[in-house]
């Protein structure tokens, strides 16, 4: 928009100034004419008074005209009420023409009846090319003149406006009356225009108002036509056009942003569900949570997969771990931990239970005559006994090296020492290879909620194993409550 509205002023300027060329050109034509005729005539004052008049009203080109002969005594003026035949002129434009002697166009200057004017004149010369004086047009430049007939009528609702101005920056024309005849200053395009014949840029005038400008020079005279108009005003529709654009794209913008929206939405809500169910990988549901969720795209649906085998292959390994954790790795039954873990589950649960702690008698001699490994197959062998004496609820653990537990649920203590004597005699029965036959103690103690602790119930066991132990082994003894002191 700025390079077409440049350009549009540049050619107004342009076509202005070919029109006032012609015209200028078409003035002179016509006082060289004149001046031709006169050449015979200037003792004519009749003739020459009609001429003056012709001039000046036959073509509208002068404010006034002036017929001087050589001396600049005035011999005819039209309009008459000049009041001028008679007199010397000594106005500038007179001036030079009397001494120039061929055809000008002044600079505008004050004459002498105080009209800002320039002058446009042709010299008289009779048939030997005597010097006779010359004929000369006045453009009355803060009146109604033909430049301001050429140049004035055009718009400027849209603060657009035309000036003239010659070489020296002097004004010629402009819509401001008032300026016509001052002097163009703070004017920063300026030096541009001059220096160039014809162009367009952005300027700022006077007021400091941002101006696109086409100008374009009059050769003849060196006048310069500026043509400008605001910045503004010639970016104004644009202002309208962006909001007519932005009110007609606002609601497809909006459904844009929303489908943006809803769909960003609709990508992050699988990869935030499967970030939520990372934070919970040791939950027994994860798997089935990660299952529930809908990663309806291939990526997510690459992750979810991802994240179920590595939530399986860690659920296994926490399995094994655990198993790891609470088995004894010779006898496969549990250890001493397991052991106990499962002693709080039946306290919290309030489950009545007897502890049946057992002990190889004399292990340490197989040891000793049959060496380790064999000591280790009869520790595997006993506690092969012992699992066939386990009921479902029940629990097998070696709580040391030939120590042995067999925990009973809801059992009596009676029930109990049936169970320690028959567990007894099939251990003293059974053959273990090389070693042959081998004995057992067992100390039994029971637990119940409203009786004694677990830690109390325990140190029984061990009291009445000892007990067994120091009456001989190879026998059952039930803990009595005088153990307990
Ligand atoms: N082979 C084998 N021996 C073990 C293991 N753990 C402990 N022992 C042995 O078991 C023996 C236990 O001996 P003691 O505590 O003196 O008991 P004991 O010889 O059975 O005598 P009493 O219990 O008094 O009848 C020690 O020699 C230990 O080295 C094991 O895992 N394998």
């Amino acid at each position: 928009m700025i390079f077409q509205a440049t350009e549009v002023n540049r050619a107004y300027a342009s076509k202005l100034s070919d029109t006032t060329e012609v015209f200028l050109a078409a003035s002179r034509q016509q006082l060289e004419y004149t001046a031709n005729i006169l050449s015979d005539k200037m003792a004519d004052d009749v003739f020459l008074s009609d001429e003056a008049n012709r001039l000046k009203y036959q073509t509208d080109s002068f404010n006034s005209v002036v017929i001087s002969d050589a001396s600049g005594l005035t011999q005819a003026a039209s309009p008459e009420t000049l009041n001028l035949v008679g007199k010397q002129l000594n106005s500038a434009g007179s001036l030079e023409a009397l001494e120039a002697k061929r055809a000008l166009i002044s600079k505008p200057y004050i004459s002498t009846i105080k009209n800002l004017l320039i002058f446009i004149s042709a010299p008289i010369f009779d048939d030997q090319h005597h010097y006779l004086g010359f004929l000369g047009g006045s453009i009355y430049l803060r009146k109604p003149n033909i430049l301001s007939k050429i140049l004035g009528e055009h718009y400027y609702e849209d603060g657009s406006y035309i000036y003239v101005i010659d070489k020296y920056n002097q004004i010629l024309y402009h819509p401001q009356k008032e300026r016509i005849g001052t002097f163009v200053n703070n004017n920063d395009g300026l030096d541009e225009i001059i220096s160039k014949k014809e162009g367009g840029l952005l300027l700022k005038n006077g007021q400091g108002i941002e101006m696109l400008a086409g100008y374009a020079i009059i050769p003849s005279t060196d006048w310069i036509i500026i043509t400008q108009s605001p910045l503004e005003s010639t970016l104004l529709p644009l202002t309208g056009i962006m909001e007519k654009v932005i009110l007609r794209t606002l609601p497809m913008t909006l459904a844009v942003f929303l489908f943006i929206w809803l769909f960003a939405r609709a990508i992050s809500r699988p990869l935030q569900q499967l970030a939520e169910r990372a934070k919970s990988l040791d939950s027994p549901t994860v798997s089935e949570d990660i299952e529930k969720i809908n990663s309806w795209y291939v990526e997510s649906l690459s992750l979810k997969r991802a994240m179920l085998s590595g939530v399986k292959l860690i659920h296994n390994q926490i399995g094994e771990l655990r198993r790891d954790a609470d088995t004894d790795p010779l006898t496969g039954v549990n250890n001493r931990r397991a052991f106990q873990f499962k002693l709080k589950q039946l306290a919290l649960l309030e489950t009545p239970f007897v502890i049946l702690a057992l002990d190889i008698d004399y292990f340490k001699r197989i040891n000793d005559n049959y060496g380790h490994g064999v000591g280790d197959d009869v520790l595997k062998q006993h506690t092969q006994i012992l699992n066939r004496f386990s009921r479902d609820g029940d629990l097998v653990a070696r709580t040391g090296g030939e120590e042995f537990v067999l925990l009973l649920k809801d059992t009596s203590s009676a029930d109990a020492f049936i169970t320690a004597e028959r567990l007894r005699s099939a251990i003293a029965e059974e053959t273990f290879g090389i070693v042959g036959h081998i004995t057992a103690s067992i100390g039994i103690a029971a637990w119940s909620a409203d009786s004694i602790t677990i830690e109390k119930t325990l140190s029984l066991a061990d009291q009445a194993l000892y007990e067994a132990k120091g009456q001989g082994r190879n026998r059952c003894i039930i803990a009595t409550p005088e153990m307990a002191s």
